[in-house]
């Protein structure tokens, strides 16, 4: 199965979605995306539907084109062609109403690291208009939840990257999107945070949001993720339901075969040399 629209999720045909009452566009569509930095194409021309209720998985080698895909599904990057929907909304033709609706966990992009951990939170939400007493209650929470408790008051420019990550997660998860859109939202982040934060990504589409997440470890996307899209040189080269994508194989395996590429290491035998 490839690039096209996929099998809808149950989700999808009952049309949930918290606070969307009837409507049947995907979470996400993502039709015709392009774009180009130099003579790099980095999305060379990418359709993909993102289910509402899904927990859709974005993989793919390195360079393959997926934070350039989440910029511009997000309205960060602005793309040479294509057109992105989150819920109906163009994103680029009504970019206010769209970013509303979405909760981003970007890769890389600099914070306001001046601020405490519980700041950046609170920052967050009045950014996207909240009331100040909701945020306050909120931020407190998902910092209690995230493990950062002891770490509120400290400065962000001074958390590890690990816990820059959880606060991040807090900032996008603040006003309550529809959409979460996480860029290698594990990267860095140790084991009980994973756990937990599987845990709260898990709630929320049980209470019918979306997650679309990057990632690189293929156990854990075959693990949570229900659809999975697998990216490489710009395209889409598979993507659906997670069964239907690995078709009877292992996610690994099936990312193996489709993105290609040698394992074999040439060379470098000067690293089995001792040097003294
Ligand atoms: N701002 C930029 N300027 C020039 N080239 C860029 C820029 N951003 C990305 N690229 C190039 O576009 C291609 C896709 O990069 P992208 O970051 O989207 O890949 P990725 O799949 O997220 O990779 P990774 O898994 O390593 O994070 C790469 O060849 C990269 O070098």
């Amino acid at each position: 199965m490839t690039g096209g629209p996929q099998t809808p999720s149950p989700a999808t045909a009952s049309g949930t979605g918290p606070g969307i009452g009837s409507g049947t566009d995907p979470a996400l569509r993502i039709r015709g995306l392009r774009k180009q930095f130099g003579q790099t194409v980095a999305v060379a021309g990418i359709d993909l539907d993102v289910p509402r209720g899904s927990f859709y998985g974005l993989v793919g080698p390195n360079g393959a084109g997926k934070t350039t895909t989440l910029s511009m599904a997000t309205g960060l990057l602005r793309p040479d062609q294509g057109s992105v929907h989150v819920l109906g909304t163009d994103v680029w033709a009504d970019p206010v109403a769209a970013k509303a609706r979405i909760g981003v966990l970007p890769d890389g992009l600099r914070l306001f690291d001046r601020l405490t951990g519980l700041q950046l939170v609170v920052y967050a939400g009045l950014l996207r208009g909240m009331d100040r007493d909701d945020v306050v209650q909120r931020a407190g929470e998902l910092v209690a939840a995230l493990g950062l408790d002891d770490a509120a008051d400290k400065l962000v420019v001074d958390y590890s990257a690990g816990m820059t990550k959880k606060v991040t997660l807090a900032c996008a998860l603040v006003h309550g999107p529809r959409l979460l859109v996480l860029d290698e939202p594990f990267e860095a982040v140790d084991p009980v945070s994973a756990k937990t934060i599987r845990g709260i990504l898990s709630r929320y589409v049980e209470g019918g949001g979306t997650v679309v997440l990057s990632s690189h470890v293929m156990d854990l996307v075959e693990r949570i993720c229900t659809d999975v899209a697998i990216i490489a040189g710009g395209h889409v080269r598979a993507a659906g339901r997670l069964d239907d994508v690995r078709a009877g194989a292992s996610l690994e395996d099936r990312f193996l075969d489709l993105v290609g590429g040698s394992t074999d290491v040439k060379g470098l035998a000067w690293l089995h040399t001792s040097s003294d």
